[in-house]
């Protein structure tokens, strides 16, 4: 009964719970509930529950789950294990009793544990299930699962129970199976515990579910809203579009209806324009109709035109061959254009000459930048060429002073409005003449400024130097179809009264020396390098070579004062290609140094020395200049090197420009002053007028046939040698030739030319080399030619005359032809000693001051180096009573030189090559000097180098 009775609890226990708990009601007497709290209290110190306690108060007691176990396994060790204490938690004592209650347990004195055991594990079990699916009453499936299990289990009770029914020995086997029930159970709990924790887990899962289902249900919510939203939209919008598609359609339909009304207008207009069409057609018919009516009118008509036209076209081509005769006529005239040219080139000339040779333009320097508060010395400028200038220290009438040049330039004018005045100049050089402009005044006062143009300068300051060279190729280019011109550059440099050439870069380099003869091509310094140009840029290259060669020192006046001369001297060449007359001319610029006195320049030293070399040369340039226009016989070039390289520039066959520079600061008045005064003597010179260096096809021919002469006499010479040295007889075969030889020379001999010309190519033979071939074969002019032509004559029975002379005094057993060989044995000198002679001429004994009137050897010299001087073929007279004076007096010393043998001019001319100038020099001073010992007996003039 008690069996059916538990089976029965264990069904209903929790359907039945509070049932149950109301009938705990009394179950408990009074002395079991004291008895059982000391128990209680003994078992579980930590319980400590009163003895008083009433029922009600034990009832509502809670105690621990391995509290509870404790109790159990007190009443039955091993019944319960301890997890399943810990497992329930805290445990209401009443359950306890119920627990107790249910096993029919009358109280815990009667307590057997075999008896009661089964029942009390049945009951644990039950608290155990019943707390689980308390916990996870979400888990209805589980319990289910549990459900079935407890029946499980509740058979295998019923089984064991019926066991337990049995005998003790089957009791025994039911506690093995009841243990063995046990394990399986503890088994079985922990599988329940691997399901709770699949419990706790899928519980996790399923609140994560729950969460993830309600995010997914507000999303869906919040999407199913979007949507609504999203729908009404599209509804409005559709309901939008609706009217707007109705609002068109009702348009196209008005539209089309529009349209049909066009059509039908547009249709009524085609068909009226056919018609008009068709009207139109009709009258273009009748209108070609017409037209080809007029056509053949018009073929008629042009048969006509075409008849007229041929006839047209004959009297036109009557009309071109009378122009055609007409126009030979102007090819004729044209013809004659070169003619004209050349005439108008003469007339030009001609006007040029009417001018004057020597003009003066006066230039006043502009103060320089920082000067502006001085003090000007200028009063007045005229057009005229006036110029006041005053001095503020002085008073009453001296304070004014009045000069008139050719033409004055105020500080204002400009380089080119300078150089248009000086144009015309370079102009005649091409025409054949020989020009020098040269800038005169005191330091810094403008001359290279005017010259040359201010330092780096560009095309618009370029100075005359520049400007001439680029007017000379621009008219020679214009030319060139009927003058071909060669154009040379030389410049040099007279500092301390030394030549020496800008053009090389040599700074160390040696003195030049200076032929000072009358050239008409002015090659006056023949040593210095001649450098051919071509064009503008070629000049300015050699022009800043020459500027940088410069010499340049400071003084206190001018920081860059040149202290030198600087002649840039141009050979002109133009052969006429028509008549191939030749065009020679040349054009010196000369940058004069300072002229400022001594005193005001502060120089000392070397300074002093070379200012006193500019004051020398300078005031020789006025004498030359000075005795020009006093029309004196005699000039003195060679006083400075200055006036011995201007020579053919400053005498009468050349046109002559000088700009005096001013500075206008009243503090340089006396400068000014002195300038100005030297200017006004320059002015006054009248030099005659120029004449140009023309070369006639004649004596190109006679060129052309010395040359050829000079080759058959080398030819034979050689021959000659080839003998003497064939035969072995060398000195006597020598000497007999050598006979031969000069015998061909002599007046009787039987020369192939006249004695004159012998004697020119025995001259030409001995010169060897030529440094400047160009400016050296046409070395004549028109007035040369003439002049030299009668020259040379005469200059021949002067040597006849000299030698037949000379065979009387000293020079005994002597014939003219042993005379010239003596000459040309002199020629024979190497070209060092040749240098050496030729500086001598020009700087040593021969140059010194005033030999010119005393007459001495020098003088000898001079005149065969200045023929112009004294001129024996204009003065015949004066050379009889020189030639009586020389024979009867032995010292008179100024009549020996009109003796003495004139150079045949056209052999200096033709030849003025560095070494030709010094053998015929080295000549005439041999010459001169063997003469002036037979004719002084004194040695004293000449160092006894030169006598050798
Ligand atoms: N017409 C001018 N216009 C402007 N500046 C000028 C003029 N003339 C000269 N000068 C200036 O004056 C200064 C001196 O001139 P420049 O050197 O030509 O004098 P100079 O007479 O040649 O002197 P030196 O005798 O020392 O050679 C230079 O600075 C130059 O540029």
């Amino acid at each position: 009964m008690r069996e059916n009775g538990t089976a029965n609890g264990l069904n209903a226990t929790h359907d039945v719970e509070i049932e149950e708990r109301e009938s705990f009601e009394g179950l408990i007497s009074g002395d079991c509930l004291s008895s059982l709290v000391e128990w209680l209290n003994a078992i579980v110190p930590d319980l400590r529950l009163p003895l008083d306690v009433t029922e009600e108060e034990l009832r509502g007691c809670l105690i621990d789950g391995t509290v509870f176990c404790t109790i159990l396994n007190k009443l039955h060790p091993g019944s319960v294990e301890m997890d399943v204490g810990s497992e329930c938690g805290p445990v209401n004592f009443k359950r306890f009793l119920i627990a107790m209650d249910e096993m029919g347990l009358p109280s815990f004195e009667l307590f057997d544990i075999e008896q009661h055991g089964a029942c009390l594990l049945k009951k644990i079990v039950q608290e155990i299930e019943w707390r689980v699916s308390t916990q996870s009453e979400n888990l209805k499936n589980q319990n289910n699962l549990c459900r079935a299990r407890e029946e499980k289990y509740q058979s295998r009770v019923r089984a064991l129970e019926t066991l337990v029914k049995g005998t003790v020995e089957e009791n025994k086997v039911v506690i093995n199976q009841l243990l063995h029930i046990k394990i399986e159970k503890s088994k079985l709990e922990e599988k329940a515990k691997v399901e709770e924790q699949d419990v706790l887990q899928l519980k996790k899962e399923k609140i994560q579910n729950d969460i993830e289902m309600s995010r997914i249900r507000e999303e869906l919510e919040s999407s199913k809203q979007m949507h609504e939203r999203h729908c009404l939209q599209l509804e409005a919008q559709a309901e939008n579009t609706k009217v707007v598609l109705e609002e068109k359609l009702k348009e196209l339909e008005s539209i089309l209806s529009d349209s049909s009304k066009k059509v039908d207008e547009l249709q009524s207009f085609s068909e009226s324009k056919q018609k008009r069409w068709k009207n139109k057609e009709r009258s273009y018919q009748s209108f070609i109709d017409q037209q080809y009516r007029a056509l053949k009118e018009l073929r008629k008509a042009s048969k006509s035109i075409k008849h007229e036209a041929l006839k047209t076209r004959k009297s036109y081509s009557e009309e071109l061959n009378y122009l055609g005769i007409k126009l030979k006529g102007l090819v004729d005239a044209a013809e004659n254009y070169h003619s004209v040219l050349a005439e108008n080139r003469r007339l030009y000339n001609e006007v040029q000459d009417l001018k004057g040779n020597i003009r003066v333009y006066c230039r006043i320097r502009p103060f320089l930048p920082g000067q502006s508060k001085k003090q000007t010395a200028i009063e007045y400028i005229g057009e005229n060429g006036e110029l006041v200038v005053s001095n503020p220290a002085k008073k009453g009438k001296d304070t004014h002073r009045l000069f008139k040049f050719n033409k004055v330039f105020s500080p204002a004018a400009t380089q080119e409005e300078v150089f248009l005045d000086t144009q015309p100049l370079i102009r005649s050089v091409l025409d054949g003449y020989n020009v020098c402009i040269f800038a005169y005044g005191q330091t810094g006062s403008g001359k290279t400024y005017t010259m040359s143009g201010p330092n780096g300068s560009s095309k618009e300051d370029w100075g005359v130097n520049f400007r001439a060279l680029n007017d000379l190729f621009q008219i020679s280019q214009n030319r060139k179809s009927s003058i071909i011109y060669e154009v040379g550059v030389q410049m040099v440099e007279i500092y301390n009264e030394q030549v020496r050439d800008l053009l090389v870069g040599d700074s160390c380099q040696r003195r030049l020396g200076i032929w000072s003869t009358t050239q008409p091509n002015g090659l006056a310094v023949p040593e210095a390098s001649m450098h051919s140009v071509k064009s503008t840029t070629d000049v300015l290259e050699l022009m800043n070579i020459g500027l940088m060669n410069r010499a340049v020192g400071a003084t206190a006046l001018n920081e860059r004062s040149s202290r030198s001369h600087s002649v840039l001297t141009v050979h002109v060449r133009g052969m006429d290609i028509k008549t191939n007359a030749v065009l020679r001319g040349s054009l010196h610029l000369v940058d004069l140094a300072g002229s400022e006195r001594v005193d005001r320049s502060e120089a000392t030293g070397d300074r002093l020395r070379e200012a006193q070399h500019i004051n020398k040369s300078l005031s020789a340039l006025g004498d030359v200049i000075f005795a020009l226009a006093q029309k004196n016989a005699h000039v003195p070039y060679r006083n400075s090197k200055l006036t011995q390289v201007l020579q053919s520039s400053l005498g009468g066959q050349a046109k002559t420009l000088m700009f005096v520079q001013l500075n206008p600061d009243v503090e340089s008045y006396s400068e000014t002053i002195s300038t100005l005064k030297f200017a006004e003597r320059v002015s006054g010179v009248e030099l005659g007028a120029a004449l140009t260096n023309r070369e006639g096809r004649d004596i190109r021919e006679l060129m052309e046939q010395v040359a050829f002469l000079k080759e058959t006499i080398t030819k034979k010479d050689q021959e000659i040698e080839h003998l003497q040295l064939l035969k072995g007889n060398g000195n006597a075969i020598k000497h007999g030739m050598s006979s031969m030889r000069y015998g061909s020379f002599s007046p009787g001999g039987q020369s192939s030319g006249t004695p004159r010309q012998s004697q020119s190519l025995a001259r030409r033979q001995s010169l060897g080399n030529f440094e400047k071939a160009a400016f050296d074969v046409d070395n004549c002019s028109v007035n040369s030619d003439k002049h030299s032509e009668a020259g040379s004559q005469q200059s021949m029975d002067d040597l006849k005359c000299h030698n037949e002379s000379s065979v009387q005094t000293n020079l005994a057993g002597r014939d003219f032809g042993q005379n010239i060989t003596d000459d040309i044995e002199l020629l024979s000198f190497g070209d060092a000693d040749a240098e050496e002679r030729l500086s001598d001429i020009s700087d040593g004994d021969l140059s010194m001051g005033d030999t010119e009137t005393d007459g001495s050897i020098c003088s000898a010299v001079e005149f065969t180096l200045f023929p112009e001087v004294s001129k024996p073929s204009d003065k015949p007279e004066e050379d009889e009573k020189a030639d009586k004076a020389e024979k009867s007096d032995n010292n008179g010393r100024s009549i020996v030189p009109s003796k003495l043998p004139k150079l045949p001019q056209k052999v200096v001319q033709t030849k003025p090559t560095r070494l030709s100038m010094f053998t015929s020099s080295s000549k005439v001073s041999s010459s001169a000097r063997k003469i002036t010992a037979a004719t002084t007996g004194s040695s004293s003039t000449m160092p006894p180098k030169r006598r050798q």
